[in-house]
């Protein structure tokens, strides 16, 4: 197994090469890119790590041989908001960003799965798959938004609030990755029940969580560890899925004849050759129905966007 992380050096990149250095089956090859100087660095360090996993750093000229024979690329490359900032400001500079790396992940890995956690995933993730159908080598199966860091948030607001263990608490999150697109499915949380007051104030909680990191991080990024915790679980499912066992991710996907939007998270079966099912998200309750349909608008304009960045 070949994973390469693309902004491997920065506040993500490291976090998530670390816990793929110390989570990735033996035997697995983790390929560090970077524009910044230090990322051959970051790889040296990572590689005093005890574990079976080679470890390799690529500057700004060789994304070639950091691409080559990789099974999973994972894409943190790019700027993050500062407050004040919504994650569309993110557009102008993380667009080409996005648009460049996959030019170079259809020349050297078509096959490869490819997790975007670039901002704005709601555009950037559109960008992406115009990007490879423009080289010819799209397959929707293989593209992934990654929005685990949304489920993450959910579960840890929840078992808090309610006093439960972290590991019992399951929460669907669907839609997008920004503010209201992001819907939290409390509804659907088993063995919890929440006033429509708890619904309301963990809904917003959640959409604003991303907000809230920036904020406190007082103009020094947004987050970067619990991303990298998200990511690498991400990963390491698909990893699994990719070795035959049976893993089921929310995630930003292509959705054929979705009456919700053109790309959707959704729950989705992964298998070894990316997304095996995309399954129903279920039933809504009507604070969730009405949610979704405010939102879906916004959504498929974020996704207009990405498309027309490529083919206009
Ligand atoms: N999907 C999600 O849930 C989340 C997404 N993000 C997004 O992830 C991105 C990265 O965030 P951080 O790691 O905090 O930023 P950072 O600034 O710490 O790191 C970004 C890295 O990307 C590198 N980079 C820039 N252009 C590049 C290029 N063309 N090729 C390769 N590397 C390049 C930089 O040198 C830097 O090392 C941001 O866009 C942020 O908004 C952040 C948190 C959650
Ligand atoms: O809020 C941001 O800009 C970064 C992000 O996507 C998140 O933390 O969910």
């Amino acid at each position: 197994m070949k994973v390469a992380v693309l902004g491997a050096a920065g506040g993500i990149g490291q976090a998530l090469s670390l816990l793929l250095k110390t989570q990735l089956p033996a035997g697995s090859e983790l390929a560090l890119y970077d524009v910044a100087p230090v990322v051959p660095g970051v790889a040296v360090d990572l590689s005093h790590i005890p574990t079976d996993v080679a470890v390799t750093g690529h500057g700004k000229d060789d994304l070639a041989d950091a691409l080559t024979g990789c099974d999973i690329v994972l894409i943190p490359a790019g700027v993050p908001r500062k407050p004040g900032m919504d994650r569309s400001d993110l557009f102008n500079i993380n667009a080409g960003i996005v648009k460049n790396l996959i030019e170079a992940v259809a020349d050297n890995c078509p096959k490869a799965c490819v997790g975007v956690i670039t901002n704005p995933v709601n555009t950037t993730v559109a960008i992406a798959a115009e990007t490879l159908k423009a080289k010819g080598v799209y397959d929707k199966n293989k593209l992934f938004g990654v929005t685990t860091l949304d489920v993450i948030r959910a579960e840890t607001f929840v078992a808090n609030l309610k006093g439960l263990k972290t590991t019992d608490v399951h929460v669907p999150v669907i839609g997008g990755h920004s503010g209201t697109t992001i819907l939290p499915l409390l509804s659907q949380v088993e063995g919890v029940s929440f006033s429509d007051e708890e619904v309301a104030s963990l809904t917003t909680r959640i959409q604003n969580a991303g907000t809230e990191v920036v904020e406190a991080k007082a103009g020094g990024g947004s987050a970067t560890l619990s991303m990298g915790q998200a990511a690498a679980r991400f990963c390491l499912s698909l990893v699994a899925a990719m070795k035959g066992e049976a893993v089921v991710e929310y995630t930003y996907v292509q959705v054929d004849d979705s009456e919700d939007a053109a790309f959707f998270a959704h729950p989705v079966r992964l298998g070894p050759n990316g997304v095996e099912e995309i399954l129903p998200y279920g039933d809504l309750s009507d604070f969730e129905e009405n949610a979704k349909n405010a939102m879906l608008e916004g959504l498929r304009g974020d996704i207009k966007l990405g498309v027309e960045f490529v083919t206009a």
